[in-house]
């Protein structure tokens, strides 16, 4: 199965630390989107894509990601994110790729992450990355 892992992370990395223990659980690499590129040369089973929330949206660099992407390599994907008080960041960008036509499995996968004005310090934490990483073998459960 050719399972991808992407994310968007900003400075504070609370993503990325998702986006690495799902890497790590399934045994591929995390690629961070906007730093280098990214391409689908060919069919991506499952894409596992990651950010966190930022003035109420996606970053702007994973919705010009998506506005830019052929979805057609793309045949399931899942979601997982980080945010300071609003975790409806998950159901906003499993809509950004359903929008896009992709077909999202499960539900996405949410948890605090640290940032300034919230009491998320330490997050996401030991925890967080066992339950992600948990969250990740389900999908690939449900996808094969
Ligand atoms: C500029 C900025 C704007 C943010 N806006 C929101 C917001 O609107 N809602 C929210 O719940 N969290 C907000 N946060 C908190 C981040 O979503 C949270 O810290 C998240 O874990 C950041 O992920 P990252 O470290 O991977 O970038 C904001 C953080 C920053 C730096």
């Amino acid at each position: 199965m050719n399972i991808r892992v992407i994310y968007h992370s900003s400075k504070s990395g609370n993503t990325e630390k998702l986006a690495k223990a799902i890497a790590e659980a399934l045994g591929v690499k995390a690629e961070h989107i906007g730093k280098g590129s990214i391409s689908f040369s060919r069919p991506v089973d499952l894409l596992f894509v990651g950010d966190g929330i930022y003035w109420a949206k996606p970053h702007r660099i994973t919705r010009k990601f998506f506005k830019k992407l052929n979805p057609a390599p793309i045949r399931n994907a899942a979601v997982f994110a980080t945010y300071g008080n609003q975790f409806k960041i998950g159901d906003d960008l499993k809509k950004l790729l359903q929008d896009k036509g992709i077909n999202v499995v499960g539900d996405p996968f949410t948890c605090k992450g640290a940032s300034v004005g919230t009491k998320n310090h330490g997050h996401p934490d030991e925890t967080d990355l066992q339950n992600v990483m948990a969250f990740a073998q389900n999908i690939v459960a449900l996808v094969k």
